[in-house]
């Protein structure tokens, strides 16, 4: 029997969202560089997994479409704790960097927090640094962490509401489950949030009752059309890498019920970059109000 597949929901494009963000970085890359501040990131690469590669050199990229100069430390799988620390005191220290990141995931005999946390804070393009984390509990203005900036700035393109919205997000890592909720449940945002994790009892009827599902549990196709109320918005983060390709946290049979979908790739991820720049672009902004004052 023929099967009729019907794709009903509005596509959140990443690529052509990201465009319209690199238009207006690269106009106040211009201005910075007039009044003499050359905006630069600096990338830590420890190892060779062809993931990290791939996406730092993404970056790497995207620097040069903005404006932006770019730094890149790629070091060997088996440096010491001491060799990280030397290469993240050295972009501390560089005024040519004015932001950067240690690629993560890092090989497992290094110390991720450690590396983070030796980040100068106002230097942590990421804003993963704890006392960026913790301003963001506080409610103090701070680097923002990329993945979230995306997420929220993908939903309010495509006018999602987030006002009085029930976002249920899955994944409670670091990067963007964690953070995710207290980026959208300031008051700017107004959402209520619940997160899971693998701990959830039924993932379903927490998804089930969103009105915004934030995928971000690096299961491939974890969410399906049956965890999803019709004319929901599903934001898919999670990458796999699968014997298939690249795999997002999203079923396709999803596309058959929600109002709105994040495709993956050419969703999150190039946005994920895109406020990295902007987060580099801001520090320099900051660097020169300084300056000016
Ligand atoms: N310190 C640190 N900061 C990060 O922001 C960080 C990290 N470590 N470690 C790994 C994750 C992952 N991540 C992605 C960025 C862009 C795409 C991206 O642009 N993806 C393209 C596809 C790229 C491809 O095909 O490989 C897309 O979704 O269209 C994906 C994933 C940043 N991360």
């Amino acid at each position: 029997m023929e099967q009729w597949i019907t794709v009903t929901a509005i596509r959140l494009d990443g690529k052509l969202t990201r465009d319209e963000i690199f238009t207006d970085l690269k106009a106040r890359v211009d201005t910075l560089r007039a009044a003499g501040i050359t905006p630069g990131l600096g990338t830590v690469l420890v190892g060779d997994d062809p993931g990290s590669q791939s996406y730092v050199k993404g970056k790497h990229s995207d620097c040069a479409k903005v404006g932006i100069s770019s730094i890149r430390k790629d070091l060997p799988a088996d440096i010491t704790q001491e060799q990280l620390n030397a290469a993240i005191d050295e972009l501390n220290a560089d005024p040519a960097c004015t932001g950067y990141i240690v690629q993560l995931p890092l090989p497992k005999h290094l110390d991720e927090n450690a590396a983070l946390e030796r980040i100068a804070p106002e230097k942590d393009a990421d804003g993963l640094h704890p006392i960026n984390l913790g301003r963001l509990v506080l409610g103090k203005e701070s680097t923002l962490p990329c993945t979230p900036r995306g997420v929220i700035h993908l939903l309010r393109r495509y006018d999602i509401p987030l006002d009085g919205a029930h976002v249920t997000v899955v994944g409670r890592g670091v990067t963007i489950g964690r953070p995710i909720g207290l980026l959208l449940t300031r008051r700017s945002e107004n959402a209520t949030v619940t997160l899971c994790h693998t701990g959830t009892k039924d993932l379903a009827a927490e998804t089930r009752r969103a009105d915004i599902i934030v995928a971000a549990a690096g299961v491939a196709h974890l969410i399906t059309a049956d965890m999803v109320k019709p004319g929901a918005a599903v934001v898919d983060v999670g990458v796999s890498r699968t014997d298939a390709g690249l795999q997002g946290d999203v079923a396709p049979d999803v596309w058959d019920v929600a109002g709105a979908v994040s495709p993956n790739p050419g969703g999150v991820g190039p946005l994920t970059r895109a406020f990295l720049l902007a987060n580099v672009v801001e520090r320099a902004e900051q660097q020169l109000a300084a300056a000016e004052a």
